[in-house]
């Protein structure tokens, strides 16, 4: 089954007519793909019609991410190299940082920018960051420094760029993404694949190619074609939310009591 994904604007702007893919879980359960757009407007009123918390929902992303990293291992990966930028996706990163920290796991962070420059939720993720364990790598050699960590560790979670990826990625969310790639034992990206679009699933430029995502909420309209496993996270958005956004909710049913489920394509 496909529905139209007319309405959806891409990155450059433009309005995409292609079909919306359809998901299902593993217990058969529909669930309806949104646009990278929809995705904001669902955010947005999350925050400002309902009052839910950003840093809410973003340590239940971050959380998540933590819990899918163990189905990607098949288990507490002992190390782990989270790679995070600087808004929503890198701020999730962070927090599920913290959360393999708390729970034993070697982790060490790499930036795509100077922590300095980081505002918001994800500078408060990494000022909550600085009591664990955890070490925390940016600025000036960020990337020289990833090839080692990301060559070592049992994984690497890309929190570069989610549905806020503007035009090819670049820069050194662009060259961590290839040090992911290249040099990773296996890869878990965080909503959408860095440097893949999240509404066309065009991916431009140098992009991550990850063993499984963790999109959240409702996967996006691009991720029917992205490789890898798909999950799906729970981030706690109320049916409310949806209905404000004009988007349809997931049907109760779909995590049916769990918080991460698997998601395959019915019909691209
Ligand atoms: N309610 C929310 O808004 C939540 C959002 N979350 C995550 O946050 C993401 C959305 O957050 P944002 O809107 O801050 O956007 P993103 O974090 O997806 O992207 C913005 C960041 O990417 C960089 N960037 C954009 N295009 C780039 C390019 N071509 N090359 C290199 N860097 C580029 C920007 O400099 C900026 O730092 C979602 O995908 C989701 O994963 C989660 O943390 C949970 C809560
Ligand atoms: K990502």
């Amino acid at each position: 089954m496909t529905a139209d994904r007319s309405g959806a604007v891409d990155r450059r702007g433009g309005t995409s007519d292609a079909p919306r893919p359809v998901f299902e879980t593993t217990r058969g359960v529909r669930v309806p793909s949104i646009t990278a757009a929809e995705m904001r407007a669902v955010d947005r009123a999350a925050v400002d019609d309902v009052g839910l918390p950003l840093l809410s929902m973003m340590e239940n992303a971050g959380r998540n991410l933590a819990k899918a990293s163990r189905a990607v291992v098949g288990g507490l990966p002992q190390d782990a190299a989270v790679l995070a930028g600087g808004g929503g996706n890198g701020g999730g990163g962070l927090a599920a940082a913290r959360h393999l920290a708390n729970h034993g796991t070697d982790v060490t962070v790499v930036l795509d920018r100077d922590r300095d420059a980081l505002e918001g939720a994800p500078a408060s993720q990494a000022a909550a960051l600085d009591a664990t364990s955890a070490t925390l790598v940016h600025g000036d050699g960020a990337v020289h420094d990833a090839v080692d960590v990301v060559l070592d560790v049992d994984l690497a979670i890309d929190a570069l760029v989610g549905y806020g990826l503007t035009d090819e990625l670049d820069g050194t969310a662009a060259d961590l993404a290839q040090v992911v790639d290249q040099g990773s034992k296996r890869s878990l990206s965080l909503d959408v694949p860095s440097g893949f679009d999240a509404t066309t699933g065009d991916a431009p430029g140098r992009a991550v190619h990850p063993d499984a995502t963790l999109t959240l909420a409702l996967p996006k309209t691009g991720l029917d074609g992205v490789p890898g496993d798909l999950l799906l996270g729970d981030i706690g958005i109320p049916d409310g939310v949806y209905e404000r956004a004009d988007v349809p909710a997931p049907d109760p049913s779909v995590f049916g009591g769990q918080y991460v489920v698997a998601l395959a394509v019915v019909d691209a």
